[in-house]
């Protein structure tokens, strides 16, 4: 028997397909998915795409966008529905008159030109656009030149913006209307919502990243939290945080406009939990194995840093709060496992992760000569810095020592480094890190040392 309320909502998108997976359906069900919504398809055109260019277009019969439109419609049922991509005046008019006869939130990014500069919707179908389809909008998502073409207006700032918002909505019927601030001068990335009556604004810093198919993952975004029910303005505000995130942590594929990635929502925090979990549990056995005499005088930490792109800075590194330390005959983490608990060994990892990204755990240990040659003698590879080298506009720099190093001891392997050590200078204890792909590899490594 199939459960009679499913705990799952869905969401449609109506739009055409990328096959370079960046914007258009592929964004959109991405979208879907990062925010836990079923996705469905009616796929108006296939293109040819890359990052540089759109090469060629197919367009799907009218007839055959209906015909997706109501398999799933009837048979699965539909939370909320998006447009995008709709190609010309035929398949305008064909969505247009489906979408009336079935009562869910509608979303339309009324798409007209791509980042590449190629027409995605004919002139002739704008206007039906706006007459058929616009009337039955929730939302209509504009971006600064589709909203100058909706409204024959100029937009240089956000007041100008607010009155085009305004007028798009009263003069086509849409419910309510959002111009994009992505082309939109300013520090901030600002859009401006005129929904039922009043204006409200939707910030957040511009960043720099990767931004092909940010209208579609934005437009998605909005319709996933309206088919989970949530309030348009609650939709847009979680869509403005996750595009954001998307833009920066975009993955830096192709030649051209690289494609925002609207799976970090989720994948982030699916990773968090991992090198949560696997550090916890290196941590336990590292006090199992209860190396004393390997334990520095500062303490040592062990790190696990999120995989690229998400690593940037120490507070995607999870360390031991307060440090691992020698206690009576024992070795004992003094905190739990935090993310942004290590500093000076947070930066170690991360200045190798930019050599050798799949290097993501460290664990620092006492130095000694002996140390050393038995890590030469297991065949694991060693380098090592000497802060006595490192230049003067460098040591000036606040926390550039590490990084300097850890670049230093990489060049000079030559190859991937398993065991970094420097031998101190004023006030500064010699110090022997060991890196792994994961704490299990850092323990293993040790375990060939202790030996
Ligand atoms: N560099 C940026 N930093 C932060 N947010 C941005 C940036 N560029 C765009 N955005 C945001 O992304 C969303 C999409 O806006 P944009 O104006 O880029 O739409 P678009 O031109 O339709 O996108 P696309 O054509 O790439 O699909 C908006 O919320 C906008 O504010
Ligand atoms: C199928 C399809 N739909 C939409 C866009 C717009 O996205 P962008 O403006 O980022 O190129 C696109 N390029 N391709």
């Amino acid at each position: 028997m199939r459960d009679l309320r499913p705990y799952v909502k869905t969401a449609l998108t109506i739009a055409g397909s990328d096959s370079g997976g960046g914007a258009g359906v592929e964004a959109d069900l991405k979208t879907f998915s990062a925010f836990g919504v079923h996705g469905l398809v009616a796929v108006t055109a296939v293109t040819a795409q890359n990052t540089n260019s759109i090469i060629a277009v197919h367009e799907v019969p009218p007839e055959v966008v209906v015909k997706q439109i109501e398999a799933v419609a009837e048979d699965i049922g539909v939370d909320a529905a998006k447009t995008g991509m709709l190609s010309n005046a035929e398949i305008v008019r064909a969505v247009a008159r489906t979408l009336k006869r079935y009562d869910f939130p509608l979303v339309v990014d009324p798409v007209m030109v791509s980042k590449t500069g190629v027409t995605l919707l004919t002139e002739g179908a704008i206007g039906v656009l706006v007459d058929e389809l616009f009337p039955r909008a929730t939302l209509v998502t504009p971006n600064r030149f589709e909203a100058e073409k909706l409204s024959g207006m100029t937009i240089r700032t956000l007041e100008d913006a607010r009155r085009a918002a305004r007028a798009i909505a009263e003069e086509t019927g849409a419910e309510g209307v959002i111009i994009k601030g992505g082309h939109i001068e300013g520090g901030d990335a600002v859009d401006v919502l005129y929904y039922q009556g009043h204006f409200r604004e939707y910030r957040a810093p511009r960043v720099e990243g990767c931004t092909h198919g940010t209208g579609c993952s934005f437009s998605a975004a909005i319709t996933a939290n309206l088919a989970k029910g949530l309030s348009l303005e609650e939709a847009i505000s979680l869509a403005k945080e996750f595009i954001t995130l998307g833009i920066v942590t975009g993955h830096r594929i192709g030649h051209g406009h690289c494609p925002v990635n609207p799976i970090a929502w989720l994948e982030i925090p699916a990773e968090k939990w991992r090198v949560y979990e696997a550090l916890k549990k290196a941590v336990r056995e590292f006090e199992r194995m209860n190396p004393v005499a390997l334990i520095p005088e500062v303490g040592a930490n062990f790190v696990y840093a999120l995989p690229k792109p998400y690593a940037r800075d120490k507070k995607d590194v999870a360390g031991v709060k307060g440090r691992i330390v020698r206690y009576g005959r024992s070795v004992k983490a003094v905190g739990p496992v935090e993310f942004g608990a290590s500093d000076h060994l947070a930066r170690a990892v991360l200045r190798f992760m930019d050599f050798h990204p799949e290097v993501r755990s460290a664990l620092n240990l006492r130095y000694s000569e002996g140390l050393v040659e038995k890590a030469e003698k297991v065949g694991l590879v060693v380098s090592f810095y000497d802060r006595r080298e490192e230049p003067p506009e460098v040591k000036a720099r606040e926390g550039a020592t590490i990084p300097w190093g850890i670049e230093t001891a990489i060049r000079r392997a030559g190859r991937r480094p398993d065991l970094i050590y420097h031998l101190g200078d004023w006030g500064k204890e010699p110090m022997a890190i060991i890196f792994g792909e994961t704490p299990q590899d850092v323990l293993r490594k040790l375990s060939l040392l202790l030996k």
